[in-house]
């Protein structure tokens, strides 16, 4: 179902799981930092909301989407006890070509990275053809990308020790 006809960030609310045991990082492009930043906010709140103690969250910014999968590469590789990395970011649609470089760069980069490490590495990249479609997105008419994220990367860390 297309986002259009619903607000996913209240999709499975009821079986999030309690994030207390789980470290997680959270990896932010500066590129469009309204609305990444509105995207981080949404994901933090979510995760602490959830559980998760302050102190087991990393936080750090890139300086645009493209560098998302290597700053979760670095990440990964530093801090062996992370159980998710959370990447958010934000790219819209330009005159030229450059979208689709980023948009498929990060998309295979964050994959690649997540079957490396054997880790979730979850892709909160908005990838809208305006700055509305952003805003909506970013805790506006479609709910927040942000949230939905956290969400993931709990239900994933907690797959991670059920599999
Ligand atoms: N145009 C957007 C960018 N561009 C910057 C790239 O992500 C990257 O930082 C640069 O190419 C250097 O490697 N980034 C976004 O996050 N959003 C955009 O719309
Ligand atoms: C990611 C983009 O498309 C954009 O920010 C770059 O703009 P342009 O393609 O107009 O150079």
């Amino acid at each position: 179902m297309a986002t259009q006809l619903k607000n996913l960030s209240d999709f499975s609310h009821t079986t999030i799981p309690n994030g207390s045991p789980y470290k997680i990082a959270i990896a932010v492009a500066e590129w469009n930092a309204e609305i990444t930043g509105a995207l981080y906010n949404g994901a933090l709140k979510t995760l602490t909301d959830n559980g998760v103690a302050e102190e087991n969250i990393t936080s750090i910014a890139v300086p645009g989407t493209f560098e998302l999968s290597s700053a979760a590469d670095m990440l990964l590789q530093k801090h062996k006890n992370l159980d998710a990395v959370i990447c958010l970011g934000c790219v819209i649609q330009g005159e030229t070509r450059h979208f689709d470089f980023i948009c498929d760069a990060v998309a295979n980069g964050i994959t690649q990275v997540s079957v490396k490490h054997s880790k979730p590495v979850i892709f909160g990249v908005l990838t809208t053809n305006d700055q509305q479609q952003a805003i909506d997105r970013a805790g506006g008419k479609h709910g927040n990308k942000g949230d939905e994220a956290a969400i993931t990367a709990l239900k994933m860390a907690e797959l991670a020790t059920t599999i």
